[in-house]
This record gives structure tokens, C-alpha cells and sequence, in this order.
């Protein structure tokens, strides 16, 4: 097995509006992680209890082999952490900040964060309060990255970048991260950046984990297929199907376990199948959130 770099095991949070609900994650070493949910699913509570910034009320968490929160400390000096709570100072120089990270953490690589600097086309001399947000997000991800941290922890860093600079956020964190083998937990909203750098994702909603699993497995799993019934024809009840739309003979059957069984089910009913889709990450995790709040709905 896999060693682990984070294990939640039956978490709980209690807020007067939202609660996580015993939640279990388990993120090994080496791989990346997109944590994907919509606003106020739960993501930065769930980073902020693996942080140790947040006590969850119940359950327990495990941090590159540390309890949280009670071994923070040792835990923290492996954590890279960049989120929107981590203000940089503003007066002072990006190269002040990079002393100062150095002078805290022994594992400071002054070379590769002087490489950083060059990828990141950020120049160490300039003010934090002089940059615009994508550069700050670059500077934050650089004192993170320069540590070299076992584990990297990214909550929402491409939310409010503009187009192009989350591209380059994006593009640099993927080339960061073919330099050598890192553990990296990166939340988020946006499907498609989880869907360009992940290669595992756990899907959040409402306090919950709805589906986790390697990225290549959903997108083998889920397909839509389009097909025509026979006259008066029925579909089987099929395993693994989300959602079966359609009018008059046509129907769209969504299903999350696809497999040659599906077709031949679907044959031995008489059905023409017309199209099998793949489908993006973005429309498996609308179908998985919207799917399970219509379970709760009935
Ligand atoms: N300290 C707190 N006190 C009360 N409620 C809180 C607190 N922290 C978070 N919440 C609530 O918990 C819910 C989940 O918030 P969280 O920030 O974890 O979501 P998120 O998935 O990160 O959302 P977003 O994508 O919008 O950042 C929200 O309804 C939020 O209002």
C-alpha cells in the first residue's frame, strides 16, 4: 500500500449553518489531488482542519504521519501552504519574504527558488504591495515551492486570476511538478483546472465526500449514450445509470459504470444506440452533485 500523506478518518465540523460530515480522505504519496466541490461545499474548512487551523470536533487526522492538531509543528515543517487567508506583507520585497522563509526553513533550495523567480517573471526587488494578484499568487506559490515541502497544499490558487494569469499559474505549477515526485492537495471550483493537473479527484458537496478516485477512472467510467427505443420498448433497470432523459423513443442514458454490458443490455432491448460520449469533468461533477440532491430530494 501506498504510503499516506493525509488521512481523515470520520471528521465532523459543526457550524451553525454547515457541517462536514464525517469525511474520510486519504491522499498518497506522490499523487495530486483536485479537490473539486462548488462555493461553500467544504473545501477550505476540510484544508483548514488538515492545517491544524481548524479543530474538527470529532475524528481524527493524520498529516505526513503527525496527528492534527496536536503535532502541528512537526507536521507544518512538510507542509507548502498557499491560500487566500496567507497574506504576504506588503512593504516589504519579495526577496525579504525569501530571506525570511529561508532563514525558518532548513530545506530552502536558494537555487531553485532563483530559478522560480525566472519562471515566474517575478523580480525579488519589488514591493508585495506593488504586484497584482496573479504575481502575488506566483510569489506565494514560490516561497511555498522553494521549501521543496513533502506535501504541498494549494486551497483555490487560481480563483481570481484573469485568464492569462492563471494559465501561466497553471502552466508553471505543471512543469514545478514534473521536476520531481511531489504530494499536492489543490482545491477548487474550476473542473478544468483540476482536469489539466490532477491525476486523482475527490468531489465535495454540502459537507460530504461524494466520489473519489483516480482521474482516468472517471473519465473511463462515465459515458452518455444516445440511442433510440424500439416501439413501446423499455430499458433495463441498468447499474451505475445517473440519468435517463429523453422524448418519445429517443432517450440520453448517463451512466456513471460503463461497460460492454451496458451496450449489450441496451441491444438485447431492441434499443439503436446512435452515439457513446465521453464526458468532460465538469459535467461528471454537475451530474454527481446534481444526482445526489436528487436522491436527498425524494
Ligand atoms: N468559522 C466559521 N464559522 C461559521 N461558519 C463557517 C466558518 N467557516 C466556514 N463556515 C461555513 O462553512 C461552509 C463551507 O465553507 P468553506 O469555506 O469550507 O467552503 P468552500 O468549499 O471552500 O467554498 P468556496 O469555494 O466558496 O471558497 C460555508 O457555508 C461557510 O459559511
Amino acid at each position: 500500500m501506498d504510503q499516506l500523506a493525509v488521512k481523515m478518518r470520520g471528521v465532523s465540523k459543526r457550524y451553525p449553518h454547515f457541517s462536514l460530515d464525517r469525511l474520510d480522505l486519504t491522499l498518497a504519496q506522490g499523487s495530486i489531488m483536485g479537490f473539486l466541490g462548488a462555493n461553500g461545499a467544504g473545501k477550505s474548512t476540510t484544508i483548514r482542519i488538515l492545517m491544524g487551523l481548524v479543530e474538527q470536533d470529532s475524528g481524527s487526522v493524520e498529516v505526513l504521519g503527525h496527528d492534527m492538531p496536536s503535532q502541528q509543528v512537526l507536521a507544518k515543517a512538510g507542509i507548502g501552504f498557499v491560500s487566500e487567508d496567507l497574506r504576504l506583507y506588503g512593504a516589504p520585497t519579495l526577496r525579504w519574504h525569501m530571506d525570511l522563509v529561508a532563514s525558518v526553513f532548513p530545506g530552502w533550495a536558494p537555487n531553485y527558488a532563483e530559478a522560480l523567480l525566472r519562471r515566474f517573471d517575478l523580480q525579488a526587488d519589488r514591493k508585495i504591495k506593488g504586484l497584482s494578484h496573479g504575481q502575488r499568487v506566483k510569489a506565494a506559490l514560490l516561497l511555498a515551492l522553494a521549501r521543496r515541502p513533502r506535501l504541498l497544499v494549494l486551497d483555490e490558487p487560481t480563483t481570481g486570476l484573469d485568464p492569462v494569469a492563471r494559465h501561466e499559474v497553471l502552466s508553471e505549477l505543471m512543469s514545478v511538478m514534473l521536476d520531481e515526485e511531489r504530494t499536492v492537495l489543490f482545491s477548487s471550483h474550476n473542473t478544468r483546472d483540476v482536469e489539466q493537473i490532477a491525476d486523482a479527484i475527490t468531489f465535495i458537496d454540502r459537507g460530504r465526500i461524494v466520489d473519489s478516485a483516480d482521474k482516468e477512472s472517471y473519465l473511463e467510467r462515465w459515458r452518455r449514450v444516445r440511442l433510440d427505443l424500439p416501439p413501446r420498448g423499455t430499458l433495463p433497470p441498468l447499474p451505475g445509470t445517473v440519468s435517463l432523459a429523453g422524448e418519445g423513443r429517443s432517450r440520453i442514458l448517463t451512466t456513471s459504470n460503463f461497460s460492454d454490458a451496458i451496450t449489450h443490455a441496451c441491444n438485447a432491448a431492441g434499443a439503436t444506440i446512435h452515439a457513446i460520449e465521453t464526458m468532460s469533468l465538469e459535467e461528471i461533477f454537475v451530474n454527481t452533485v446534481n444526482g445526489r440532491r436528487e436522491e436527498a430530494a425524494k
